[in-house]
């Protein structure tokens, strides 16, 4: 009887953006393997995500990909209760999912057939420990940049070294293969080192130096300095940092993104179909950016003076913000806004022609694939990100939670891509009509030198994200095919 072929086996967070960015990428270490006579099987360990929200959307992806042809199997593991003392949502995420090793532990083990690697969410790296007593490699999948993988990796010794919280620190701070950072771009999990989110980061980026490899969703080219920094073993001076395979960009697929030729176009595309190239600002926050009304009231004057086109998707608290009782993993999602309620009176009809404003989900990838589209207000989310630069969309950060201050000062200050936005960190993140008003006059004017900049810094960096996954000398493809030839090599058959 033919030997199965090896499994890779995925523990992703149930958040989409993680769950659907590992698991594209994985399906495409599936079909490179297929195509280099290296055959792989795709076991996805479905945790029962904290919130029901989560839980149906994390169903409507199984639903899809089970239909999807791929061999992609699903192991449900058993329910764990959730940690009720955590503090903070990052330790809250690390903690629940520690507390699956057992069950991790036991379906690994229970394969039945050889195994090419364990490949854990960053927020699980700590499994790393399983798969070693099991005796199968183990990969950590980065769905974010890897300016955070370099500082997660960086940051037990910046522990070490710094002893004041980062904004006492006189000047910057150093993380190899980066501009000297300002604290105010650290990522919110490193703020308050008194917190356990801290000392879990701490923890997981040790962790990560343990993984057989790094599978990251980013491309050399792309971020060439904090890839060098990792692989010249500049993060943890005296430590080989295990190899990392940039294999991006990988866009994620989620529920409603594929759209059948023969419906209408949505509604915003049919908006955008009517107006000029390159002439609209879109403004969109990721699946869990909302704002207070005082906000809104400033976004409208913004808006309303730059007289750009824009398309601006505006949601509504979640349900929980008024109770203040959030979901423990923090990834309670807006609201469809009440444009009555929270646009102010006579706005629409001032812009409108010019304007639109979208009250929910929108399909942002397709939106940003749309000729008209000329900018891109972002939280600046690292899928966001990708998606804006495979289509050559320069971006104005607007960061609001997780990681992505970081990323807003890698798309300004690294990779140029970005014209900076001017947000008050200790006002929730609050900006002003005037300052969002001259960033999106600065992206979008034809005569803005810094807008220039940045468009033709998008523009070839369209170019690097689909040469880098091209077949034939691509490098993100090179580093799929290294992937995949490590993940052939390195099967084993559990030890029990
Ligand atoms: C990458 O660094 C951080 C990521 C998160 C984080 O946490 C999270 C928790 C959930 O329960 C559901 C989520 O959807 C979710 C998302 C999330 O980060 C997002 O990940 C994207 C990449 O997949 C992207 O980079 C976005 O910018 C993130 O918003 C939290 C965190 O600390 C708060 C991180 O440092
Ligand atoms: O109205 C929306 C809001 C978000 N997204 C998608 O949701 C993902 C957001 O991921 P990102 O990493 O940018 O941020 P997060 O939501 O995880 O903070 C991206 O693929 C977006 O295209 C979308 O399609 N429509």
């Amino acid at each position: 009887m033919a030997t199965p072929a090896p499994a890779l086996v995925l523990l992703p967070e149930w958040g989409s953006g993680h769950l659907m960015s590992m698991l594209e990428s994985c399906k495409r270490v599936l079909l490179a393997g297929a195509g280099g006579g290296r055959e792989f099987s795709i076991t996805l360990l479905v945790m029962r995500p904290p919130t029901d929200e989560a839980g149906s959307e994390v169903e409507a992806h199984v639903r899809r990909e089970a239909a999807s042809g791929l061999d992609i199997r699903f192991h449900r593991l058993p329910a764990v209760d959730p940690p009720a003392d955590a503090a903070g949502v990052e330790e809250f995420i690390a903690r629940y999912i520690h507390l699956h090793a057992p069950h991790v532990r036991d379906a690994v083990a229970g394969m039945g057939r050889p195994v090419s690697a364990l490949v854990l969410d960053m927020f699980a790296a700590p499994m790393v420990d399983v798969a070693r007593d099991l005796g199968v490699p183990s990969y950590v999948f980065m769905s974010s940049t890897g300016a955070m993988l370099a500082l997660m990796l960086h940051l037990p010794v910046l522990h070490d070294r710094v002893a004041v919280e980062f904004h006492e620190v006189d000047g910057e701070v150093d993380v190899p293969g980066l501009p000297p950072l300002p604290p105010a771009s650290m990522p919110c999990p490193v703020v308050d080192k008194k917190s356990p989110n801290y000392t879990w980061f701490v923890r997981l980026g040790d962790r990560f130096m343990d993984a057989t490899g790094i599978i990251a969703n980013t491309a050399d080219e792309l971020e060439p300095g904090p890839l060098a920094a990792i692989a010249d073993g500049r993060c943890v001076p005296g430590r080989a940092a295990p190899p990392v395979y940039p294999i991006g960009p990988v866009l994620s697929l989620g529920g409603n993104d594929k759209r059948d030729s023969s419906e209408p176009p949505h509604e915003c595309i049919a908006w955008l179909d009517g107006q000029p190239p390159a002439s609209v600002v879109f403004l969109c926050f990721g699946s869990m950016g909302w704002f207070e009304a005082a906000q809104v009231v400033e976004i409208t004057a913004a808006l309303e003076r730059s007289g750009h086109r824009f398309l601006w998707v505006l949601r509504g608290p979640p349900p929980a913000a008024e109770s203040g009782t959030g979901a423990p993993d923090g990834s309670e999602h807006p609201t469809d806004a009440n444009l009555d309620e929270l646009l102010p009176e006579g706005f629409l009809e001032r812009t409108k022609g010019r304007g639109m404003v979208w009250p929910t989900w929108a399909p942002q990838k397709e939106i940003l694939a749309h000729p008209a589209i000329g900018g891109f207000v972002t939280h600046g989310g690292w899928n966001s990100v990708l998606e804006s630069l495979w289509h050559g969309v320069p971006m104005a950060p607007w960061p609001l939670y997780a990681e992505q201050h970081l990323n807003a000062f890698e798309l300004v200050r690294d990779m140029g891509v970005a014209v900076p936005l001017g947000v008050d960190r200790e006002r929730d993140n609050f900006v002003e009509a005037a300052e969002l008003d001259r960033a999106v006059r600065s992206l979008m004017d034809d005569a803005s030198e810094e807008g220039k900049k940045a468009r033709e810094k998008a523009a070839e960096m369209k170019a690097v994200c689909r040469s880098a996954v091209a077949a034939g000398g691509g490098s993100s493809h090179a580093a799929l095919q290294r992937l995949s030839e490590a993940l052939h090599q390195g099967a084993a058959l559990p030890k029990k």
